[in-house]
């Protein structure tokens, strides 16, 4: 690859909002180009092309650590061909380049181009294919009989990690940046959700997966995945803010999440593989993170003994474990007319994929809304926010549980809600230094030791 397409490269990823490499020296480290998916001389010209960004470590290697592969990172380009400079797509330009088969070229990304978008809402309704010798694109449909072909392509603007698309009031492309190997947990999750037939989460119309061989392997993937478009969708997160300013109560809708989650976990248990595990190994796995996070955060060094002693009620049972949401927040609730809808079943961005496809315990999930009511009432404190955070809780709890908890329940309960607020403490470390107090705080009274005391 010439240099001069290199630094177009990496200067378009790293002003992308998506790239999650920010602040560490990257390189690219290939470019595999997939079969395109327009016909020869049709234009725009698109197609998908998997950038491989290498993290080549910050300090030299020590002997003998010299052969140690380099992390890498893999992300989705989806790349629309102009031959000529598109009026009020300036925004969406990744750069000027001479393509075999097109000639000298401006490539915009596809996402924000409607012709392009338009394509591929087509190509997914019709269930299109593309393939090349060594690669393919294939779109997978599930029912989108009735579904409006011309629907008009709006890019998303709120807050993402990956890149929407709405089209008209129909559908949502949410196409992947960063590429796992293998299937995507949301769609595994909404395709096993929908066979069951629960209504909490949106319709899932298709996805887009691609083969192609990397490093002389054959890999696949799945790069999009196609969505009911909720209507009047209201964000948990801003309405929870929005009852808290206005010194409203939110137990009714606090009620309706926790009976949402309870029918998600009951349809998860039927669709997913369960587990019963030892509650010791359960511990061992907090404490651990609990030392790795230390390193991040030293602050929870002083608070170690309490959090251990916390974690320490897991370890004398077994555990029955499923396939959870993983990430559950009010960022991950919509509140629409029929109801509340539960999205993005990927799991915490933070650990593997091996990690996020093991059976965990249910409680993971009660214990991120519960923190999530948390930061809420921290994010607005005022007169009413403890009054406001505990009825949210106590409805929310009730509600999942179809009434009050057991003395065990609770303690298996607090050692999750200790565990999500360690992995928060270092995300807003990393992410929202401002925002470390919220989970601190909570850390601190868990541990048993609050701010004026220690
Ligand atoms: N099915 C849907 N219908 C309408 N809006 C949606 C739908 N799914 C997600 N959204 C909107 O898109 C936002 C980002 O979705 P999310 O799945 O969290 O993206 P990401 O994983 O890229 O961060 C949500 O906060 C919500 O506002
Ligand atoms: O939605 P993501 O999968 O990107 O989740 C990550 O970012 C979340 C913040 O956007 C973070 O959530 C934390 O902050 C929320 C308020 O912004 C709060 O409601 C959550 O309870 C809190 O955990 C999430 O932890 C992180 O994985």
């Amino acid at each position: 690859m010439d240099s001069e397409l290199t630094d177009q490269l990496l200067r378009h990823l790293t002003a992308a909002r998506w790239f999650a490499g920010k602040g560490r020296r990257a390189e690219v480290g290939s470019l595999t180009v997939l079969p395109w998916l327009t016909e020869v001389s049709q234009w725009p010209a698109v197609r998908v092309e998997i950038l491989r960004v290498d993290y080549p470590p910050a300090e030299d290697p020590e002997p003998g650590e010299e052969d140690t592969p380099w992390p890498y990172e893999l992300y989705q380009l989806l790349v629309a061909y102009h031959h000529a400079p598109v009026p009020g797509l300036q925004h969406a330009e990744i750069g000027r380049r001479t393509v075999e088969d097109l000639g000298p070229v401006i490539a915009y990304d596809a996402a924000q181009d409607p012709e392009a978008c338009t394509l591929l809402w087509r190509l997914l309704l019709d269930g299109g294919q593309a393939r090349g010798r060594e690669a393919e694109v294939s779109f997978q449909r599930t029912d989108v009989s009735g579904l409006d072909a011309s629907a008009t392509p709006v890019p998303f603007t709120g807050q993402q990690s990956n890149t929407s698309v709405m089209f008209g009031d129909v559908a949502m492309i949410k196409f992947f940046r960063r590429i796992e190997l293998g299937t995507n947990l949301d769609i595994e999750v909404h395709d096993a959700l929908a066979r069951t037939g629960v209504s909490d989460v949106a319709r899932l119309y298709g996805w887009i997966r691609a083969r192609w061989v990397q490093d002389g392997a054959p890999v696949e993937a799945d790069l999009a995945m196609a969505v009911q478009k909720l209507a009047a969708a209201e964000d948990g997160w801003g309405l929870a803010l929005d009852s808290l300013r206005a010194g409203e109560d939110f137990a009714a809708d606090a009620a309706q999440l926790g009976r949402s989650l309870a029918q998600i976990h009951a349809a998860l248990r039927r669709a997913f593989p369960t587990a019963e595990v030892d509650g010791a190994a359960t511990e061992a796995i907090m404490n651990g993170r609990l030392t790795v996070a230390a390193q991040v955060a030293p602050v929870l060094d002083e608070l170690t003994p309490g959090l251990l002693s916390v974690f320490a009620d897991v370890g004398a049972g077994t555990l029955q474990t499923q396939r959870v949401h993983g990430d559950f927040h009010l960022g991950q609730t919509l509140r629409t007319p029929s109801g509340w809808k539960i999205i993005d079943f990927e799991g915490e961005p933070a650990k593997t994929m091996a990690e996020r496809l093991a059976p965990d315990s249910p409680w993971r999930d009660v214990a991120g809304m519960l923190r999530s009511f948390d930061y809420a009432a921290a994010t607005v404190p005022g007169p009413g926010a403890a009054r406001w955070l505990a009825s949210a809780r106590e409805a929310f709890l009730t509600a999942y549980a179809d009434g009050p908890l057991s003395s065990e329940q609770v303690a298996t309960l607090q050692a999750y809600v200790a565990d999500k607020a360690v992995y928060e403490l270092v995300y807003e470390v990393r992410n929202r230094p401002d925002w470390v107090a919220i989970p601190l705080g909570a850390i601190r009274t868990l541990a048993g030791t609050p701010a004026d005391q220690s």
